[in-house]
């Protein structure tokens, strides 16, 4: 296996609020990116999934720091850059973001060649007609007609405008993209062309995805492993296949009988009842305990350390119970045989 391309080694981080007290929003998170992956990170609302993705690239709310762990990426530890550091080494350049809408991140009143130009200019030693020349090829790549790179933002539907949008985070070809919820607000027929374009990308250029979203099912048909958070806490962390076929973390058992699938309209979805506890000091318990079906007192006895899963150190579970899971949950871990294909994108 190769290198990580970002690795998150026990991160904490925190938002300092009015008051005493803070927000915990992630706690000991661990997991790794490793290079020429599509990695998924998935998790309920407020579970600390773009928390991780702004303190990544430099971008936490003023109030928000990385209090302990290291992240690292390309083996250099990032967590303290200044953001004038941030952008001078690896904004655009090695790690870009598609955000989670296009609305505000083209600039209006500017044609979208001059964009690249003006891009190029502070980035690169492209010329003009270079800099061009490349927009052009990027929305050949993203299935948007070359025939468009000098129309405004508002000549586009949304759909084109994301489409727009990946092109342009590609534009400094950067090793590592991250997508927060990147087709949220796209019609699903929308969404699923842009997901191909992703994929088809990977292959084509030697690029790393962080692709973050509320739907298992994407990242099931999408990333080649991931991790599942919760209540600020990484459940479970692994191969896609081995996140899908063996889960063994309760809220990622549960949680893959949350979701819709077209495939099976007649079985009963999975009801993940509560919420997650306000996390004002560090949680030394699992966050998930009060919701889980097969928690016991040692749940609530410390936070959980990571269980490697048949002595597989890349597939992890944060759970005391995880190795009696497959008994415990047998009745929610069984799939109709032809569940695997949904992972036919992915591998
Ligand atoms: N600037 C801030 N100050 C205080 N608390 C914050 C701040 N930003 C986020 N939080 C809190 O941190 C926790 C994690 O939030 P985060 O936005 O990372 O979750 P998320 O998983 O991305 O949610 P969603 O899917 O809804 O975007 C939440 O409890 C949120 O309320």
């Amino acid at each position: 296996m190769s290198e990580p391309i970002l690795e998150f080694d026990d991160v904490d981080i925190e938002y300092s609020t009015r008051g005493d007290n803070a927000v915990h929003a992630v706690n000991d998170a661990s997991f790794a990116i490793e290079e020429h992956d599509y990695f998924g990170l998935v998790g309920e609302s407020g579970c600390g999934k773009s928390t991780i993705a702004d303190a990544i690239v430099g971008g936490l709310d003023e109030n928000g720091e990385v209090t302990s762990g290291a992240i690292r990426f390309k083996g250099k530890e990032i967590q303290d850059y200044s953001e004038k550091q941030f952008n001078k080494e690896i904004r655009w350049k090695e790690i870009s973001v598609i955000p989670q809408s296009s609305m505000n991140s083209l600039d209006p009143v500017m044609k979208l060649s001059q964009q690249a130009v003006e891009m190029a200019k502070y980035h690169t030693d492209l010329s003009k007609a270079e800099a061009v020349d490349r927009l052009r090829d990027l929305f050949d790549v993203v299935g948007l007609s070359e025939s468009r790179i000098h129309d405004y933002p508002h000549q586009f539907s949304g759909g084109m405008q994301q489409r727009a949008i990946i092109a342009f985070s590609l534009f400094l070809r950067p090793s590592l993209i991250i997508a927060d919820e990147p087709t949220t607000a796209l019609d699903v027929i929308m969404q699923d062309q842009i997901l191909d374009h992703i994929n088809e990308l990977k292959d084509d250029w030697n690029i790393s995805m962080l692709m973050i979203t509320h739907d298992i099912s994407v990242v099931f048909e999408n990333c080649d492993s991931m991790a599942v958070m919760h209540g600020g806490q990484v459940a479970e962390a692994g191969s896609t296949v081995d996140v899908f076929d063996r889960p063994r973390h309760p809220y990622a058992i549960l949680l893959q009988n949350a979701f819709p699938d077209v495939r099976y309209p007649d079985r009963e979805l999975a009801v993940i009842e509560g919420h997650p506890p306000q996390l004002r000091e560090k949680p030394d318990f699992c966050t998930f305990a009060d919701r889980c079906p097969w928690s016991t007192d040692e749940c609530y006895d410390g936070a959980p350390d990571p269980q490697p899963i048949e002595g597989d150190e890349s597939h992890m579970a944060w759970c005391v119970r995880a190795h009696e899971m497959e008994e415990l949950a047998a009745e929610h871990l069984e799939k109709p045989p032809e569940a695997s294909s949904i992972l036919e994108g992915s591998r």
